[in-house]
Parts: C-alpha cells; structure tokens; sequence
C-alpha cells in the first residue's frame, strides 16, 4: 500500500469522534492539555481530558510546581465506566509516574477498537526531561511499542531503542540512511506507524521528519527550518496530526499538514513580546484546522 492510502481513522458522516487526551496541563507556557484540547477541538472532535499532572509552567522553565495525579486516575477512569463513556481514539503524551501507564492500558482494555496514538514525550537535544526516572522512561517505552501511531523525536527514538543518549548523543544531523533505521527498528518492536520527527542537518534550510509504517514504504516530509526553537512544537506536531487522522485524512495528508501548521505558528509566535519564553503561538490559526472537515 502507497502512503496516500493509509487512513488511520475513517470519519463517518456528522459522526464527532470522541478522544480521551491523556496529558498534564500547564498553567503557563503552550503544550500538553492546553494545545490537544483546543487543537482537536477546532478538528470538530469531542476531547476528554485525562490530567497526568498539574503543572504551573511546563519544566524548561528555571522554576516551576508539579502536582502528581496518579493516585486519582484508576478511580477517574473507573467513573468513566460507570456513566458509558464510549471512546474513538487514545491520545497521550506527557506522563508523571510508571503507574500511569498501567492507566492508559486501562484504557486500551476499557476501549479495545480505539486507535492507539502515543506521543511519547520524555526527552529532547539528548537530555531527559528533569521529571522522568529510569522506570518512567521504561515504561513509556513499552508503551510505545504498542501504539497504532508513534511520533518520537531522536532522543526519544534512542530511549525506546535502548541506544545512547546524552553525551554520546548524535544530534539531529542524521542521513536518509539512520532515519529509515530508527523507524524501522521501531516498527520491529511493534509501533505500527512511526513519524520521526526534527532531523536538522547542518548547513540546510530544511527540517525533515520520516514517516513509516508497517503497511506503509517510508517516506520524508520536510518544511523550512525557522533558525529558533520554541518549546510546545512537539505537542503542537503530535495535535495537529491527532487532528487531521481524526478529520479522516491519511497519514501522508495528515504529516503534511502538521508540519506546515507548525512552521505557520513558529512564524506567527516569532511576533509576540517573549516569544521564547511564551511557546508556540498557534490561537490565530485554528481557522485552519476546522478547514480540515
Ligand atoms: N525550527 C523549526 N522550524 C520549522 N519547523 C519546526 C521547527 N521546530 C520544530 N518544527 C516542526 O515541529 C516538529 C516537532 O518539533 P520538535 O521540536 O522536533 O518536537 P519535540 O518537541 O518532540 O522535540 C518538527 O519535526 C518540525 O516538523
Ligand atoms: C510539563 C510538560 N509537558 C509537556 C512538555 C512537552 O513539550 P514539547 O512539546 O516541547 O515536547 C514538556 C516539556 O518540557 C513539559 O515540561
């Protein structure tokens, strides 16, 4: 089967699709919850949020207040079984403890049919985000290697493989080559569709990210690089891709339109005060993604 054909969610008629976005949600700084909801939202999806954690201001910032949930969420979802939910697609990303991983599987028993996306958000430049233990990451790597679709950055792609990080960290200058290896040694640990993201190399305008599948040849999409680095791209990436498959577009439509919707907002963030410190502006462009239906 081509790329063009991979449709990961077929959208039926006025059908709103109903998504359960398991994140943490940050009071400051644009990522996790506070991008999924309204992403997916504007994606005419009905999102039902399942808080990781609560967090004052996402963790690249110098000083910042967590508050755990993993106690409250067997008796959130047990709740959930009480009243019927009924659930299309599991999205999550940022996770707080190992335990909230048996969470999310919960959810796959709970909701068998429902497409599996995990966005597995642990590390980024070859540094683990200052909240993941070895046993968090562990765990958020088995996880990975059951999801329908997976949308790892290089860090994240060497956790999940058990290769080098940190010092011995090769940096996002990779060949066609290294890109089409990590993919495929992650559809061979189960992930049926990868979308591996942010490789930059030295010297091009380009930044390129490799999607492949185990129904699918791999292929590379690519946009022009913005010479900044705002913090919620990745998140943006993961809800805006959420979003199109959900729309019922395929795969290759629905990479496309999430890296072009990620440039367009790095461009519109690059006019605010703060931009740095803000993240990723992406408000006045919504209007594109209802346009997806
Ligand atoms: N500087 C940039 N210029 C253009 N597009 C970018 C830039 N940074 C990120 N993106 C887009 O957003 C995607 C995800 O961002 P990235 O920062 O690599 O994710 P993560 O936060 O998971 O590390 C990239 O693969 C690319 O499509
Ligand atoms: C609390 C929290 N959520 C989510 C993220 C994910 O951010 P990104 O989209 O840059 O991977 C981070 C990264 O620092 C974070 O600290």
């Amino acid at each position: 089967m081509s790329e063009a054909e991979t449709h990961l969610y077929q959208r039926e008629g006025a059908y709103i699709p109903r998504v359960a976005a398991v994140h943490d949600l940050c009071g400051y700084g644009k990522c996790s919850l506070g991008v999924a909801i309204p992403v997916l939202s504007a994606a005419g999806c009905d999102v039902c949020p399942v808080p990781t954690g609560l967090f004052s201001s996402h963790t690249a910032f110098p000083g910042w207040y967590m508050h755990d949930t993993t106690e409250i969420l067997a008796d959130y979802l047990n709740a959930w079984k009480g009243i019927g939910v009924e659930i299309d697609a599991v999205y999550s990303g940022f996770l707080g403890a190992p335990e909230q991983v048996d969470r999310i599987r919960d959810l796959y028993a709970m909701y068998p049919n429902a497409l599996r996306v995990v966005d597995p958000v642990m590390a980024d430049h070859g540094k683990v985000y200052p909240t993941y233990t070895p046993e968090l990451c562990d765990a958020m790597a088995e996880l990975a290697c059951g999801a329908d679709v997976l949308t790892p950055n290089l860090t994240e792609a060497a956790i999940i493989l058990g290769e080098p990080i940190g010092e011995d960290w090769g940096g996002t200058d990779i060949s066609d080559e290294e890109a089409r290896r990590l993919v495929d040694a992650l559809i061979a640990k189960g992930a049926k569709h990868v979308v591996l993201k942010g490789i930059q190399r030295a010297g091009e305008s380009c930044i390129r990210n490799f999607v492949g599948g185990a129904d699918c040849e791999t292929f590379e999409v690519h946009n022009e690089y913005l010479p900044y680095m705002l913090h919620g791209t990745g998140d943006l990436y993961a809800s805006c891709l959420m979003a199109a498959v959900m729309a019922g577009r395929s795969l290759e439509e629905a990479v496309q339109f999430a890296g072009d919707f990620v440039h367009d907002a790095m461009l519109v963030s690059a006019e605010q005060p703060d931009f740095r410190d803000r993240g990723v502006s992406f408000e006045p462009l919504l209007g594109k993604v209802c346009e997806l239906l």
